[in-house]
């Protein structure tokens, strides 16, 4: 097994510039995904934090430091901590992995991520300046008017354990950008890496309370943050059943959220495709990258009919080649699942699809050589309806569920059938089918020929259950404010 030679730093809450103890001085241990055992701990925030990183995040956009500062000028603070991130690159990508057990190789990846979303945020800051005072001409002689773009306050922050530190960023950097104080809660099953992100930002000089991250619990920490009157809205990704009660607990202040709650995304392959074994391998990326666990998986294979029995041997062929091992040896391509919950949680709704009647194809149990860990095989299921529980809900590991079609139509009915509505793939080389699809898929993002790939510069989000608003892109954080001058008293 690797030894990683990496340390897992204490740290304490990140509020108001400041390392500070959780008022009730609790903790929550980190437990290895790859080995079970415990390898650090972190703060749990509860109540009595998130009032005080509150107050500290008013208290910086009160101050000029903060609250009076230029896109440019917050643009710098955001290229510093980019550079940061790739300083720290191999550290971090190592926390990544023994954190949340994803391979070493996509840690690094991620904080490639990380810090181009950062740089990006850092243009879009400066770009703002122009466009803070947009003036309207009304062609009247009588009214002069402007609309102002204006930071939206202090924003709450709730993010999820399968990308830890670049969902953290998605939010964050636009925050800061956009030149919002921002209160971070991470995943209690993830939060080393985001933590670290607070010492990037002390190190870097970010005016104090432009950022707190307080890691905890939901229900203690997430909870309060999304009820606190002085939070001005809520951006969260993260479980449907956690999105209602977001979204439940701000309308009661009828603070705004943004909600990106994952999905069960399609891939749906045509036998016209020149290259099967390609669009084997974006089906197995699709479906296995992250050990499966990635909001926007297309986990849902739909294949013609014609070329089943052929696409099927051959991701037979090709999932062998998937090294199953501790994420940080190399060459590693699946790691564990997250934690032991979520592990239980993947084992039985491949146990629960065998019940109802469908065919484990490959794959459906831990692997035999890894002794410890939270760790299942790349699954296949066949012989699958669409009243089945494994169709119809989000698994969030390594399981592909296949049906097959006859007929665009079909296909098209198959891939929308289901509540979520995040994204979808097709595979064809027909390339007007790939413009219909464009209108049949009810998802906010649409792949042709490819599963997976995101640019920060393109909006992500999803429709359905799947949530609104959008991450990435032109970010929806500021608000804009209408000032009309009469001019003649
Ligand atoms: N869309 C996505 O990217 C993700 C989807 N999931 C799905 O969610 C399932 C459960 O995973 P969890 O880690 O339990 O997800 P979760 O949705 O409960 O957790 C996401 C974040 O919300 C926080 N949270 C939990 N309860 C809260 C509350 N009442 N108020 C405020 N914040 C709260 C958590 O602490 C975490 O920071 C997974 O099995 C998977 O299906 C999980 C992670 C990411
Ligand atoms: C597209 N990817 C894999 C980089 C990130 C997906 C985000 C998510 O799972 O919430
Ligand atoms: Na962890």
């Amino acid at each position: 097994m690797a030894i990683p030679n990496v340390r897992i730093p204490s740290r304490q809450l990140y509020i108001d510039g400041e390392w500070r103890e959780p008022v009730k001085k609790n903790r929550i241990p980190i437990i290895s995904p790859a080995t079970e055992e415990i390898i650090g701990e972190i703060p749990a925030a509860t109540e009595e934090d998130v009032d005080i990183a509150v107050e500290a995040a008013r208290r910086a956009l009160a101050r000029d430091d903060w609250g009076s500062t230029t896109g440019a000028q917050r643009a710098k603070y955001l290229r510093a901590i980019a550079a940061k991130i790739l300083e720290r690159k191999s550290e971090l990508a190592k926390l990544e992995s023994l954190d949340c057990g994803k391979t070493l190789f996509e840690a690094a990846w991620d904080m490639d991520d990380v810090a181009a979303s950062f740089e990006y945020y850092a243009d879009l800051a400066e770009a703002l300046d122009s466009k803070r005072k947009t003036p309207v001409d009304l062609h009247l002689d009588s009214f002069k008017t402007y609309v102002l773009r204006e930071p939206l306050g202090v924003v709450g922050l709730i993010t999820p354990w399968n990308y830890p530190l670049l969902m953290a960023t998605w939010k964050v950097a636009p925050a800061l950008a956009a030149g919002c104080a921002a209160i971070l809660k991470p995943s209690e099953l993830a939060s080393i890496t985001c933590l670290e992100l607070g010492e990037i930002c002390r190190e870097v000089g970010l005016p104090p309370g432009a950022l707190n991250i307080l890691t905890g619990l939901g229900p203690e920490a997430g909870a309060p943050l999304v009820s606190h009157p002085h939070v001005d809205k809520i951006a969260f990704t993260g479980s449907g059943a956690t999105g209602v009660k977001i979204m439940t607990a701000a309308a009661q202040l009828v603070k705004p959220v943004t909600l990106e709650l994952g999905g069960k995304s399609p891939i749906v392959v045509f036998d016209d495709i020149d290259n099967l074994d390609l669009a084997v391998e974006w089906t197995l990326f699709g479906c296995f990258a992250n050990a499966g666990q990635v909001c926007s998986a297309t986990s849902r294979l739909i294949l013609q009919e014609s070329i089943a029995s052929e696409f099927l041997e051959r991701l037979l062929l090709w999932i062998k080649n998937i090294k199953i091992s501790d994420p940080l040896e190399e060459d590693c391509k699946l790691g564990p699942i997250v934690s032991s919950g979520q592990y239980e949680k993947v084992l039985k709704f491949i146990s629960k699809a065998k019940d109802e009647g469908a065919t484990i194809l490959c794959g459906g149990e831990r692997p035999q050589h890894m002794k410890k860990g939270y760790y299942v095989q790349p699954t296949i299921i066949t012989d699958v309806n669409t009243s089945m529980e494994i169709w119809k809900e989000e698994v969030f590991g390594p399981v592909l569920c296949v049906k097959t079609f006859k007929t665009e139509e079909e296909a098209i009915e198959l891939a929308n059938d289901t509540k979520y509505g995040l994204a979808s793939a097709i595979m064809s080389k027909d390339v007007e089918r790939c413009e219909r699809f464009t209108k049949a898929f009810q998802t906010g993002i649409i792949w042709f020929n490819c599963s997976q790939p995101t640019f920060t510069q393109l909006p992500w989000g999803g429709r359905k259950r799947s949530g609104f608003g959008r991450d990435l892109g032109e970010w929806n954080i500021s608000k804009c404010f209408l000032v009309l001058k009469w001019p003649q008293i």
